[in-house]
């Protein structure tokens, strides 16, 4: 695993939009797999505005994002979709038919599931999956258990999740207690993973899921052992790995032999 460091949320983001915009470049009718959360909300933002100051052409594009809450329909303002048309869809030339999310709305929680799966396989798979990382390791709504869920599941959320998740609702108890997910599986099988952290409260979270020893107690863990999984961090979320990075100026990178004289980000041979 990759990762990278940066100075702070805005550089976060720039670093991971160039990511998403050069894959897109290359690869016109590539799938990428989405997220959402706060953590995403800037990259998506600098999306949008090389789409506008660049003509990025979205128009192949087909995207599958990780999850959606169990029991909301595509026009509730907190379900995931209206997330994404918000943040994203409606800023791009993205074709709404190219674009997935489970859908929440759907009660049957197998027959959903099984079907984001089987679509996700008939789009052959997803060239680059982003990803944030909840404060007790979940990515997607993966939450820690004893295994780690293979395919798109229904999954019980975790009381600290919900608390995490109210501040976008009314009320905790306004928040749904399950949702719909991708699967660790189905996460790992994407060609390349991007994960995207901030914030000193994602430290602690940082060290154990990027430096600590996998098991799916901490789901993100995992990305360890994926071929191709990079990182990008800020440096606030990456505070307490310091001490763990290789050597360098503490990006975590084994390759990187800066001198610990310049900001991150600037001359540094990890972050070309
Ligand atoms: N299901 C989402 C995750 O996909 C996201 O990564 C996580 C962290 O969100 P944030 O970026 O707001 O910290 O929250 C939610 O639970």
């Amino acid at each position: 695993m990759q990762i990278f460091v940066t100075k702070d949320y805005q550089e976060m983001s720039e670093a991971a939009a160039d990511m998403i915009v050069d894959l897109v470049e290359e690869k016109p009718g590539c799938v990428l797999g989405l997220a959402t959360g706060s953590t995403p909300e800037g990259l998506y933002a600098e999306i949008a505005k090389r789409h506008e100051a660049e003509d990025i052409d979205f128009s192949r594009v087909a995207t599958f994002n990780l999850d959606e809450y169990r029991g909301l329909p595509a026009d509730h303002e907190q379900s995931y979709h209206y997330f994404m048309q918000k943040h994203l869809f409606s800023k791009i030339n993205v074709r709404p038919e190219n674009t997935h999310v489970p859908n929440g709305a759907n009660p049957d929680a197998q027959a959903a599931c099984d079907a984001y799966e089987a679509s996700i396989l008939l789009a052959g798979g997803v060239d680059l999956q982003l990803l944030g990382l909840g404060h007790n390791g979940h990515i997607g709504f993966n939450e820690p258990a004893p295994e780690f869920p293979k395919e798109t599941h229904c999954v019980d959320l975790t009381e600290s999740t919900i608390n995490a998740n109210s501040r976008l609702f009314d009320s905790a108890d306004e928040v749904p207690r399950q949702a719909y997910t991708m699967g660790i599986g189905t996460i790992m099988a994407a060609k390349q993973v991007l994960v995207v952290v901030s914030g000193e409260d994602k430290a602690q979270i940082v060290r154990d899921a990027f430096f600590g020893p996998v098991t799916p107690e901490v789901p993100a863990s995992i990305l360890q052992f994926h071929p191709n999984a990079v990182a990008i961090v800020d440096e606030a979320a990456f505070s307490l790995c310091g001490d763990l990075a290789d050597e360098g100026c503490g990006c975590g990178d084994p390759d990187c032999d800066c001198d610990h004289d310049h900001e991150h980000g600037e001359g540094c041979a990890c972050h070309e």
